[in-house]
């Protein structure tokens, strides 16, 4: 089992509050991803879990016993750090025996449990080579694979990949993925990448300021955001923000004037607001429509088209809109120079934050997806 509890979870350096109101449970086999801003305390929340901070607030407990005074080697807990630290002095094996040889287990046992691991690692011809003989990736997984031996309920991983070039890291994700359906272990991984915690993620925790900005599957935050900082957090391109003012909310549609003065009906709850807000439109780049499909358009110019191949980013100025809106197309679409882009807008693919930022309601269902 490997089930954590947390409650109430803060903590404070000198006097500073670093995280607070930490309330979570990672269930049994759970993969859930801390991610954030740099300096939004995820790396601390990990290190309260690992033992290697003092929690100052609150209680946390692996599988209903509370470990707040447990010290690191003893909790049933393993972490896996950015920064590899392989003894450059030992073989893979050594490195990966070292854990197990302090812990006086049994020399057969080590053995079978270092050729296990190396097996799934896919470390089994490398077991004689030294830390300096290896790749990026190879080092990263002997990391992995001294934390496997010791089998640890829950694995924690701290920016494992962030050292790694971008090629190298799609395959490593890929393999932390296969390795947490076979290990069928408790995960919880830390990154500032959002791609890496839509792609791994059973649920996503997204930190700020120390605390919980909103928790749940990948999907769950892309689509029903509930703040405009998770929106323009998760999804790559970041999802486009425009000024709208607000004319008739409603607990269906809410209707706000875009900066070319054309009205749009928001398909979400906007009772939280009054005429004459100042809000947000949030649209993702894959949320205009085609003119015809639009009930309200706005007029574009383009600046820069990134041909990606089987997408083309088209960045583009509207006037009155600070920064560029960016559109995704087909790959093929022909597009010159400074062409004028009509960007279409429908009221069901928009999202709307008030003034504080909060998020209207969506007044939509997606199938498979809950919010
Ligand atoms: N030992 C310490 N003493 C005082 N402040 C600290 C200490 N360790 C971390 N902090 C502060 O706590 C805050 C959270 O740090 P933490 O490393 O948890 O953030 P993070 O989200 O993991 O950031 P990053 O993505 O940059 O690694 C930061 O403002 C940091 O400066």
């Amino acid at each position: 089992m490997g089930r954590l509890t947390l409650r109430g979870i803060g903590k404070d350096y000198d006097g500073v509050e670093i995280s607070r109101d930490i309330d979570l449970t990672i269930e049994d086999g759970e993969f859930v991803v801390f991610v954030g801003p740099s300096g939004c305390g995820k790396s601390t929340l990990l290190r309260m879990i690992a033992g290697l901070e003092d929690i100052t607030h609150g209680e946390m407990r692996l599988d209903g016993e509370r470990i707040n005074e447990i010290p690191p080697q003893e909790r049933d807990i393993g972490m896996v750090f950015q920064s590899y630290a392989l003894y450059p002095h030992m073989t893979v094996a050594e490195n990966m025996a070292f854990g197990l040889k302090l812990a006086r287990t049994d020399k057969d046992e080590i053995r079978h449990r270092v050729t296990h691991a190396a097996g799934i690692l896919q470390l089994s011809e490398l077991l004689e080579r030294r830390p300096k003989d290896l790749s990026g990736g190879q080092r990263q997984r002997v990391a992995i694979g001294r934390t496997m031996v010791k089998e640890p309920v829950v694995f924690l991983f701290d920016e494992p990949l962030s050292n790694l070039d971008a090629s190298l890291r799609v395959e490593m994700r890929v393999q932390i993925a296969e390795l947490h359906q076979r290990l069928g272990a408790t995960m919880v991984y830390v990154t500032h990448d959002q791609v890496e915690a839509m792609t791994l993620a059973d649920r996503i925790v997204l930190l700020s300021g120390g605390s919980i900005a909103q928790v749940g599957a990948p999907l769950t935050l892309y689509h029903f955001p509930e703040s405009l900082e998770v929106a323009e957090f998760i999804g790559s391109p970041r999802i486009n923000t425009l000024p709208v003012m607000v004319i008739d909310p409603g607990s269906q549609r809410t209707a706000v004037r875009l900066t070319n003065g054309d009205t749009l009906a928001v398909a979400v709850d906007g009772r939280s607001l009054s005429p004459g807000d100042q809000a947000t439109l949030g649209v993702r780049a894959e949320d205009f429509v085609a003119p015809e499909q639009a009930e309200a358009t706005l007029q574009a110019r383009l600046t820069v088209a990134e041909k990606l191949g089987y997408e083309t980013l088209a960045h583009l100025q509207v006037d009155g809109v600070e920064g560029t809106v960016t559109q995704r197309m087909d790959g093929l679409a022909p597009l010159e120079e400074h062409q004028v882009v009509p960007l279409g807008l429908s009221g069901e693919r928009c999202h709307l934050f008030g003034p504080d930022g909060r998020t209207c309601p969506r007044q939509l269902e997606i199938p498979g997806i809950a919010h």
